[in-house]
């Protein structure tokens, strides 16, 4: 989390150029494509999080969306890789121009992990010096310095980890803000809240920026909405497997009190989008509801939110996901509003373009939630208020 804390500039950096660009939208007709550009903040971010430097998506005018589209490239073929493996083998040893003319979604994909092993190559030989002087940490500059063991710092295993690691800091935190952009902009009360809320941390639009994450992190309302986005965003949608290779794993229902025994070395599985939609612990669980979060139970709610999944393995970017939660939702919501949700000194409005539910809902599992096929993703029109 101090890392964390430290990284606040940073993503107080790359959000200010977020907010500069919204603006060069307002009244223009153009249409701002809100997938495209969460996609590029977290790109940027977990970029200079992981090698100290980044490749300024967000300054470019479609917001670069090759990272997140060869990204999305890789998953959709992940329950192909996942069952014959050595498709993904092959691929990779074949020369480049043969794998694009064969197969050219997946050169892509390829040319992602080439990326990300080249930015691994320019930090051993010398030749990415960005990290110094750097007032945060930088996440392979520092496992490089690490005392771990030769083998556990090879080209290869850090490419395989910078690739994970850049995908899942692209996609993952920007489909919860597009979700949850997408139900305030439908829910003009539950955003009046929120804006409320968060005047009383900024009572002036020039406070944006300068409130601790700590002390966004404390409000309610955002907490919630935030909550409940995690919640209809899933995370990722896969049955995530466990093995435990050498005890039995027993289970007891507690209703039933019945005992069930799994195997050692027996792979099980659940999807969140189960868990988040059981309707005992969230009634009328599609809606979208922050108010879930606040009322006597809600507290109680909190084990059953497995976004993030839980455990050993469960997400390493938790910290840093929240961070860019709390700090973007708070300074898009300071000073735009909706047509019915407003704030006296917004600086305009934001209104869904083309968009509706099955855009934000999940119609296939590819690894992650995706909604329809050929959807365009969130898209908004600007206007000043
Ligand atoms: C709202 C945002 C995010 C959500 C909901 C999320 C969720 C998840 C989930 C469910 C997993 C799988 C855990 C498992 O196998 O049990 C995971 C893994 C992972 N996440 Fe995230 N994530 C988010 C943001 C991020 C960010 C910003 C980063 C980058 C720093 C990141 C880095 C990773 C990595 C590297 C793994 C693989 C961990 C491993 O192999 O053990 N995630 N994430």
């Amino acid at each position: 989390m101090a890392s964390v804390t430290r990284l606040q500039p940073v993503i107080q950096e790359r959000l200010d150029v977020m907010l500069r660009r919204m603006n060069e939208f307002r009244n223009t007709d153009e249409v701002l494509n809100l997938s495209y550009m969460f996609s590029a903040l977290g790109n940027d971010v977990v970029s200079i999080y992981s090698f100290a430097r980044c490749d300024y998506r967000l300054e470019t005018p479609d917001f670069d969306p090759t990272s997140r589209d060869a990204a999305l490239v890789g998953l959709n073929a992940i329950h192909i890789m996942k069952h014959i493996p050595w498709v993904y083998d092959v691929m990779k040893a074949l020369p480049d121009s043969l794998v694009q003319w064969l197969q050219p979604a997946l050169a892509s994909f390829l040319e992602l992990k080439r990326t990300a092993r080249a930015q691994i190559e320019n930090i051993i030989d010398g030749q990415n010096e960005e990290w110094r002087g750097k007032n945060h940490p930088t996440i392979f500059h520092a496992i490089l310095d690490s005392k771990l063991p030769s083998h556990e710092k090879t080209v290869e295993r850090l490419t395989e980890e910078a690739q994970v690691l850049v995908m899942a800091g692209t996609l993952t935190t920007a489909s919860t803000l597009e979700l949850m952009v997408f139900w305030l902009l439908r829910q003009p009360e539950t955003l009046q809240k929120l804006k409320n809320e968060l005047r009383t941390v900024m009572p002036s639009v020039t406070d944006i920026g300068k409130v601790p994450l700590a002390t966004l992190e404390a409000l309610p309302y955002l907490t919630a909405v935030i909550k409940e986005g995690l919640r209809l965003g899933y995370g990722v949608s896969t049955r995530l497997q466990r093995i435990d290779p050498d005890k039995p794993v027993v289970f007891t229902d507690k209703a039933t009190r019945r005992e069930w025994i799994i195997p050692p070395k027996t792979s099980v599985g659940m999807t969140s989008v189960q868990l988040h939609h059981n309707e005992e612990n969230f009634p009328d669980s599609k809606k979208f509801a922050p108010e879930r979060w606040l009322q006597g139970e809600g507290k109680k709610l909190d084990k059953y939110l497995v976004s993030f999944c839980k455990g050993s393995r469960s997400c390493v970017g938790i910290n840093l996901a929240y961070g860019e939660l709390y700090l973007t939702m708070a300074c898009i919501w300071r000073i735009w509003g909706s047509q019915d949700a407003t704030l006296s000194d917004d600086v305009g409005i934001l209104s869904l373009f083309e968009t509706d539910i099955r855009d934000v809902e999940i119609e296939a599992d590819s690894f992650i939630p995706t909604p329809r096929k050929g959807s365009k993703g969130i898209r908004v029109k600007v206007y000043k208020t």
